[in-house]
């Protein structure tokens, strides 16, 4: 799968890259938390010194299980709850991104979680479009270019799907591209969903569904089959229904067959997984086969925060533990493009004029 071009960081780092999955409350900068946390008086962050605090995020988060893992966004969630904090935090995405070389990024957090103060679901939506210009602005400024768009989630776990769901059709024309359900996957099915997703789909609305993740083959079977998710956010666990004999020949079951031949996306996120126990190792990691076998594969940061890591530190980890080169990235980035809520002729127009002519500038 590797070519010839030695893969260095700054040559990772300058490949356009397309990120489909990142959560805003789980990328935040360790200093603006400790400096938000001041500011609005939040006093149980475990350290208020930004590079110890960045390490307690990723060492807390290396916890083994999805549920543990999201224990900690009690910490981002708490300083994200005034409109200033919402414009700062997205701004400051959208910048570290575009650092990070990447070209076009859908951003999503959970609207509902920002709302402990005096916020409505309305101004925290305006709140983080507002902070998205204001550092894409920043970024044309200082010589860049990114693209965002933005994904609303609804947490699996509250009962406010519906809500969400409307929430994100009444602001698709201010660059909500797309919904999600996020939050503890077992125990709650996203068929618990099923009037949001069907309202989306009258509406002619993209959405996403956090399955295969904490629990496997059922979820994803649900997101697809009942609910008509368009991606699967991780999806890493369709590899259950995948086997390979003695011989190395492998059969894909019903469910992989069909998310194969459809292509539906995967918003695979490999530290991530290794963090929450979806998978042992990076180097067990179902990447691998599901290139292999050409799913529609996608590298995603998933919480750069709390896995410590950026578009190009994931490419990096996959490039060491797969031998993947930079056709194979390029791959993955036209992948994620095609994939993105966004329309046709704007998916195309980025592949075409900058994922393309970007990688053969590093050749
Ligand atoms: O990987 C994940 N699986 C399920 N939920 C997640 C994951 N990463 C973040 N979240 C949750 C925690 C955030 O507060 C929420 C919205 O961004 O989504
Ligand atoms: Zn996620």
């Amino acid at each position: 799968m590797s070519d010839e071009t030695p893969l260095s960081a700054e040559i990772l780092r300058r490949a356009p890259k397309v990120l489909l999955h990142d959560h805003l409350d789980g990328g935040l900068r360790p200093g603006t938390v400790a400096e938000l946390a001041d500011a609005v008086g939040y006093r149980d962050l475990p350290t208020g010194d930004p590079a110890e605090l960045g390490r307690w995020f990723r060492a807390a988060a290396d916890s083994g299980s999805l549920v543990s893992y999201l224990e900690t966004f009690a910490h981002t969630c708490a300083v994200m709850q005034t409109e200033e904090a919402l414009v700062r935090v997205a701004a400051e995405a959208v910048e570290d991104l575009a650092a990070d070389g990447v070209a076009y990024a859908e951003l999503r957090y959970a609207p509902e979680l920002f709302v402990e103060r005096d916020l409505s679901l309305d101004a925290v939506v305006e709140a983080v479009q507002a902070g998205f210009a204001e550092g894409t602005q920043r970024v044309v400024a200082a010589g860049g270019r990114i693209r965002v768009a933005t994904i609303l989630c609804a947490m699996r776990q509250h009962a406010r799907a519906m809500e969400i769901a409307e929430l994100a059709v009444r602001h698709r024309d201010a660059g909500v591209a797309g919904f999600d359900i996020a939050g503890p996957e077992d125990g709650f099915p996203p068929s618990r969903n099923l009037d949001a997703f069907e309202f989306l789909r009258r509406n002619n609305a993209h959405f996403t569904i956090h399955a295969g993740e904490a629990f496997g083959l059922p979820s994803i079977h649900e997101a697809i089959q009942f609910c008509g998710a368009e991606r699967l956010g991780h999806g890493v666990r369709i590899a259950e229904d995948i086997t390979t004999g003695p011989d190395g020949e492998v059969h894909l079951g019903r469910l992989a067959s069909y998310v194969r031949d459809r292509r539906i996306p995967l918003e695979i996120c490999p530290t991530s997984n290794v963090q929450t126990g979806t998978v042992p190792s990076l180097s067990e990691h179902p990447i691998g086969l599901l290139a292999r076998l050409r799913f529609r594969v996608t590298v995603n940061t998933d919480n750069r925060l709390m896995s410590g890591c950026t578009m190009t530190s994931e490419f990096a980890a996959l490039a060491g533990a797969f031998g993947f080169g930079l056709d194979d990235l390029r791959w993955f980035t036209i992948n994620a493009m095609k994939s993105a809520f966004l329309d046709f002729d704007a998916r195309l127009a980025l592949i075409e004029k900058v994922i393309k002519p970007g990688y053969a500038a590093l050749g």
